[in-house]
């Protein structure tokens, strides 16, 4: 085990959610995105039985994971329907409501999630959350259509029933300007604080002409599994 209670955490989350939701009468299993996800697809990889599944990616690293794995791929137009998919979160709260996105893969990353018979969420103890918007301040990241982008700012600043504390344009590391998704699109980062009504809120946000989506799941994981910085796994069902 790593010394890192985080690396450690996302580790044990998704090995506890490898063991107890994937097994070998599966057939179709999705694959989120992010740091955790990585510990999802090793212990994946640790047992033979799962090797003739297909699994279904949720952005261009997934797919990576999958096909270095030596696993194999299947895309969502071949297989709609899915048994199991298990994807990261960056904050989650007791409703199982979730923030996610922090990596721009939150419309592949919904898609595989609403196809799913079942969602489950594997993350380190940060995430777990009393609200939305209380752990995870960096804000909700909101997929825009490019020429859309300063008239989805405009809108998210006089439209919405709560005002924003802040809202930017996610900039690109090691690369001169915006962020641009597995989908070529934007990312706003929307930080509202503590969000009493995610669902209200995502309503809201998806009305918005030139959102193309929006990192707020609600009502979609039916179980999430939390690493702790102690050595043990919580879990919270919906
Ligand atoms: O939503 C995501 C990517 O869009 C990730 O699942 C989320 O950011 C969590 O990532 P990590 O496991 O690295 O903490």
């Amino acid at each position: 085990m790593s010394s890192n209670p985080i690396e450690t955490g996302k580790k044990l989350a998704a090995y506890a959610a490898v063991d107890e939701h994937i097994t070998a009468d599966c057939k179709v299993i999705g694959i989120g995105s992010g740091s955790t996800v990585v510990y999802v697809v090793e212990r994946i990889l640790q047992k033979p039985e799962l090797k003739h599944l297909i699994y279904i990616p949720t952005s261009f690293q997934s797919k990576l994971l999958i096909i270095e794995g030596g696993l194999t791929l299947g895309s969502i137009e071949q297989y709609p329907e899915i048994d199991v998919t298990i994807d990261g979160a960056d904050e989650v709260d007791p409703q199982l409501n979730a923030i996610k996105g922090g990596g721009a893969c939150q419309f592949q990353e919904k898609v595989v999630a609403e196809a799913a018979k079942k969602f489950v969420i594997v993350a380190d103890y940060r995430k777990k959350s009393s609200n939305l918007g209380v752990e995870w301040v960096k804000g909700i990241p909101i997929e825009v259509v490019p020429m859309a982008y300063k008239l989805v700012m405009r809108s998210i600043d006089s439209k919405l029933s709560i005002k924003p504390i802040d809202s930017k344009l996610r900039m690109a590391i090691n690369k001169a300007g915006p962020v641009v998704t597995d989908n070529g699109n934007f990312v706003i980062d929307a930080h509202f604080g503590a969000i009493d009504r995610p669902l209200d809120l995502l309503r809201e946000i998806k009305l918005l002409t030139g959102v193309y989506e929006v990192g707020l799941f609600c009502g979609m994981a039916q179980m999430a599994y939390f690493g702790e910085g102690d050595g043990s796994v919580s879990t919270l069902s919906a």
